[in-house]
């Protein structure tokens, strides 16, 4: 059994719609906690719209490469298709990290599967609702999720807003 942290986006389409229909299908993989949704200003370089954001955790009975094929499986079921990287999509499912049961965090530096995920510790709209669900949280190599959250700008850290709260 190994545990995971997920990164879900969105920023085409029904995006609330399609983050919860991923949501309720990690519930048969072990879903363990979610986060509310966010929305969240598009990070990197393309010109997009805002996205919908969320963090879950998930436990069982699948390696690392098995969680991102789940991942692949879901934005397959969004209706996904190959896309300008960083650039807006109809779902979106990244690995963060990936822990076994007595603790050992899975590490690769594969290009297919990059564990933790490289960029995850510079991104306001994965760690904020990951800190809610998991305020110990590590990024192995990278440091406590609350202390990075805090060497973000604050204004990153300010513009991840609570979706239902906009409503
Ligand atoms: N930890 C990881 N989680 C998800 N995909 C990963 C990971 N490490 C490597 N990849 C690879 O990244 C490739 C490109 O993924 P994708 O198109 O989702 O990138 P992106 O979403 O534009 O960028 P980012 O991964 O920074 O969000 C995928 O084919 C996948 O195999
Ligand atoms: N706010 C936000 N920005 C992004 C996201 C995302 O999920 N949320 N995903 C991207 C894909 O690489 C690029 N930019």
């Amino acid at each position: 059994m190994t545990r995971a942290v997920l990164s879900l986006g969105a920023n085409l389409g029904d995006r609330a719609r399609a983050l919860r229909t991923a949501i309720t299908a990690l519930k048969d993989d072990g879903l363990v906690a979610r986060s509310t949704l966010y929305e969240t200003p598009p990070w990197g370089p393309v010109e997009q719209p805002p996205y919908l954001n969320a963090v879950v955790v998930v436990r069982g009975p699948r390696d690392a490469r098995g969680w991102l094929d789940r991942a692949g499986e879901l934005e397959q079921a969004a209706g996904r298709t190959r896309d300008v990287r960083f650039g807006p999509r109809t779902l979106d499912v990244d690995v963060i990290v990936v822990t076994e049961d007595d603790g050992t965090p899975v590490l690769s530096d594969a290009p297919e599967l990059t564990l933790p995920h490289p960029r995850a510790h510079e991104r306001a709209f994965v760690l904020v609702p990951w800190l809610t669900l998991d305020p110990g949280a590590v990024i192995p190599g990278r440091g406590r999720v609350a202390d990075l959250v805090a060497a973000l700008p604050p204004d990153d850290v300010a513009a991840v807003v609570r979706w239902d709260h906009l409503r």
